[in-house]
């Protein structure tokens, strides 16, 4: 039965019966846990409950992954297009009901509403594309060196997949992943995050709207049992593939229960990209990126630019320009028209972002704009000048809504700084000499380079990192193959 708070929060939706307070194993919302716990999910503007859900346990995880291996065997038998024709279904049901999905993201996340529904478009792509590209898997025919031999690769699902997401993107980050496991004929295991479920709930109501056969998607909801499920999936021989973003030492610790059973993983980890300004560069543009790359979900996106650096001869237009834009931020919450960002995830995000402002401060940095918290899980969003390249934040990702400008002279000690680090996952200069954009492009250690400009994530782009940000890519056809393995049928005839 529904709580009153889930009652009410169901009531801010068009359909109401997309807001389940619920896990989802083998076609089934199911209320209870074994252990008979749920827990609370709050509105990080607001800290309010939203409702609750099952917190769930290695039990239901094993019979989640019972009904993913069943729905497997006859999925992976299905053609392109049948899986195609399904797909596109949920697509187009994903865009009817978008409306809703922005609520419950702004609901859960906290995000802006309009942010939401950009979201809500961002995340449906994933199972557009994925679609698509189900029925263009092509194989290969290799010509055989001896006579009367044929050499045929064809490709075929992994299997069973886990996918453990985060709370940053409660939609995108699973449909990114979800698209190219069905796409390739695979089921899915996913642990929804537990800051975010519901989004994770409505997206399943709609696959089973859309005809997805019972058992092939499936949400596990757990809080307290979260590092066993965790450990479940990554152990549990029938699962073939983990899948997972997040964060650098927890993707460090599912690999190593992964090696147990030798199964492919593809992990989208931490990031600490570099955003670089050349002195040749459109600085209207340069602000215009760095509001968007580093402000982008109050500064809690993976992608989001994370130290940036800016040559001397234009480093002081650079923060005035920046710092006049970002001062106009309207903070608040995410349903109150006007708000342009919203709050950080939770108290654990806010003494993060606090610690390491804390820290440039001491070191020198001038706070030229925001600073401090408002109240609750809310942060001025915030420019620091003058800053030390040792600080904190040069090492590690704020995960918030803080610019640090790092000043510097050279194209070389530039890249120097920006390679300087254990994580390569994206990274954005603006110039505009042909020559340094191509040398720059090259020589930055990450896996997604921005040039001229602050945002890269669409559906069709190979998302992902090198170093410590992990390996394997998502979204485009690379992401597809993630989720396949390669067979060889060689034939005498
Ligand atoms: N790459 C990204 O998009 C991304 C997303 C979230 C967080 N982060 C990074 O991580 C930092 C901390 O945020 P966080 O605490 O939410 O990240 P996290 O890595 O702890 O959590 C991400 C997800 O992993 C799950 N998880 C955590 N420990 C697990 C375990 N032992 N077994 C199974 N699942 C587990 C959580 O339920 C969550 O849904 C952030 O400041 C940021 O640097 C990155
Ligand atoms: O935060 C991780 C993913 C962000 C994106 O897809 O743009």
């Amino acid at each position: 039965m529904a709580s009153s708070e889930g009652s009410k929060s169901a009531k801010r939706l068009n359909k109401p019966e997309l807001f389940h307070e619920a896990a989802f194993i083998n076609g089934k919302f199911i209320t209870q846990a074994t252990s008979g716990g749920t827990f609370a999910v709050t509105d990080p503007a607001t800290e309010e409950v939203i409702g609750h859900v099952p917190d769930q346990g290695v039990k239901e995880t094993q019979e989640a992954i019972q009904h993913a291996y069943k729905a497997y065997q006859s999925w992976s038998k299905t053609t392109g297009r049948q899986r195609h024709d399904i797909m596109k279904k949920f697509y187009d049901l994903l865009v009817a009901n978008s409306d809703d999905i922005a609520t419950i993201i702004t609901l859960e996340n906290g995000k802006p509403l309009a942010d939401a529904k950009g979201e809500a478009t961002y995340g449906a792509s994933f199972i557009e594309w994925f679609a698509e590209e189900a029925v263009r898997d092509y194989g290969d025919i290799i010509p055989s060196p001896v006579a009367g031999q044929r050499n045929l690769v064809i490709k075929q699902g992994v299997g069973v997949c886990a996918a453990i997401c985060p709370w940053n993107f409660p939609l995108a980050m699973i449909t990114r992943k979800m698209g190219a496991a069905l796409a390739a004929g695979c089921s899915v295991v996913v642990k929804a995050p537990a800051e975010t479920p519901f989004t994770c709930l409505a997206l399943v109501h709609l696959a089973q709207e859309a005809g997805i056969p019972d058992g092939l998607i499936n949400i596990v909801t757990t809080d307290k049992h979260m590092k066993d499920v965790g450990k479940e999936l990554c152990e549990n021989k029938t699962v073939k593939k983990i899948t997972f973003t997040g964060s650098t030492g927890v993707g460090k610790l599912l690999m190593s229960q992964a090696s147990s059973t030798l199964k492919k993983c593809s992990f989208e980890l931490g990031g600490n990209a570099p955003f670089i300004v050349f002195d040749d560069a459109d600085i209207d543009a340069a602000v215009a990126g760095a509001i968007a790359c580093k402000f982008r979900s109050s500064g809690q996106t993976c992608v989001c630019a994370n130290r940036l650096y800016v040559q001397s001869g234009v480093y002081a237009e650079f923060a005035s320009r920046l710092a006049e834009k970002v001062d106009k931020f309207k903070v608040g919450n995410g349903f109150e028209e006007g708000t342009t960002h919203g709050p950080l995830i939770h108290a654990r995000a806010m003494e993060k972002v606090e610690k390491h402002v804390e820290d440039a401060k001491k070191r020198g940095g001038q706070v030229i704009v925001g600073g401090k918290r408002i109240k609750g899980n809310f942060f001025e969003p915030t420019v620091i000048t003058d800053v030390p390249n040792d600080i904190m934040i040069a090492q590690d990702e704020t995960f918030g809504p803080v610019a640090a400008l790092f000043k510097f002279e050279t194209e070389e000690d530039v890249l120097k700084l920006a390679n300087d680090t254990d994580v390569g996952l994206s990274g954005y200069f603006y110039s505009k000499d042909v020559g340094r954009i191509f040398r720059v492009a090259e020589a930055l250690e990450v896996g997604m380079v921005g040039v001229n400009t602050g945002m890269l994530s669409q559906s069709c782009i190979p998302f992902g990192g090198i170093k410590e940000s992990g390996f394997g890519r998502e979204g485009s056809k690379y992401g597809l193959a993630e989720y396949t393995t390669v067979k060889l049928i060689t034939l005498a005839i």
